[in-house]
């Protein structure tokens, strides 16, 4: 099946590794004949409109040969499928990435390659649509609703996410290829002053109180902050959403706590709560930083109903 790959282009990303990288991508694309077209993003969250207008403009056919086709990071792919999720479709579009972020928790999370041109080769020989799973949200204090590829985290990883996006040390460690850790590296002074927050979940029949909520991820797959496996058994096929809460303990547990995270034991922890479900209830009645995608919510509080969905997106990891 020859496919067209509308690309949005978010130079931007991986603090401008993806404006760096793209010439070589097109190289690529050219080399191989493939059929593109391009767009650049020209500000931020205009990826969400590139994506709302591809899917205005595609006919709503069976069997369209048009791949969303995101360069960036998971930041860059969360917008244009949300802009494609706005339109309603009997035909979604399926959506590809090239991870040229600062964490690319997607292509871990669905064993994409990191490496570009690997990852371009698993999308230019993928030769069908493959269904993942994605969540969706209805935050009902502010009516938000959307999407989420990765994660919808509240407390302290937002509170890292906010503070890596404002920092230097994310360009320089962007420049040297170590975006990855532009996460850590905000890591720590956050986890000194993050406090604990009240917290109702409900999962099923079940309702739970935490007096001192200290992180709260929902997520697809078990990584988020570049790496870091938050929900070692979440896998994005399972048709379920991991929820992961951990209360703030005292300062040196919590060091013992992140120790336990990097070597993923932290699941045994009394202080760590595990959930799966298909649907997530949350309440947070203090204002809160949050988190989608890596994309900063700010302070907030939350009344957030979370789902598990499905969308087809265009990579075969198996290549
Ligand atoms: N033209 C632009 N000017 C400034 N910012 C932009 C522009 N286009 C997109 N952006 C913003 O760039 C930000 C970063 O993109 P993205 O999240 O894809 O990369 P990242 O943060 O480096 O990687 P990751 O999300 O994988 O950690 C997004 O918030 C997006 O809105």
């Amino acid at each position: 099946m020859s496919v067209n790959y509308n690309i949005i282009l978010n130079e931007h990303a991986g603090s401008g590794r993806s404006g760096q990288i793209w010439p070589q991508i097109k190289a690529e694309l050219d080399a191989q004949h493939v059929a593109y077209s391009v767009i650049s993003t020209d500000y931020p969250n205009h990826a969400m409109l590139l994506g709302e207008q591809l899917a205005k403009k595609t006919p709503d056919t069976a069997n369209a040969n048009t791949v969303a086709l995101a360069i960036g990071g998971d930041g860059t792919l969360h917008e244009v499928l949300s802009g494609i999720k706005k339109v309603v479709r009997r035909y979604p579009i399926p959506v590809a990435y090239v991870p040229v972020g600062s964490g690319d928790d997607l292509a871990r999370g669905i064993q994409m390659s990191l490496d570009w041109k690997k990852a371009l080769t698993q999308i230019l020989q993928c030769q069908r649509p493959h269904l993942y799973n994605i969540g969706t949200y209805d935050e009902t204090i502010k009516h938000q609703r959307g999407i989420f590829t990765n994660n919808f985290g509240i407390g302290l990883d937002a509170a890292i996410i906010t503070k890596a996006n404002q920092s230097k040390t994310k360009v320089w460690l962007n420049q040297h290829h170590m975006g990855s850790l532009s996460y850590l590296a905000s890591a720590i002074g956050v986890l000194y002053n993050q406090g604990g927050f009240n917290l109702m979940v409900h999962v099923n029949q079940q309702r739970d109180i935490y007096q001192k909520a200290l992180l709260v991820t929902t997520t697809n797959h078990p990584y988020f902050g570049g790496g870091v496996q938050i929900a070692p058994p979440a896998t994005m096929l399972d048709d379920q959403l991991h929820l992961v809460v951990i209360e703030k303990p005292n300062f040196f547990k919590l060091l013992w706590l992140v120790f336990l995270l990097a070597t993923h034991k932290h699941l045994k922890s009394r202080f760590v709560h595990y959930y799966s479900a298909k649907k997530i209830h949350l309440i947070v009645n203090s204002i809160e930083f949050g988190q989608v995608d890596g994309e900063e919510l700010g302070g907030r509080y939350y009344d957030l109903y979370m789902n598990v969905d499905q969308y087809p997106f265009w990579i075969d990891t198996s290549v």
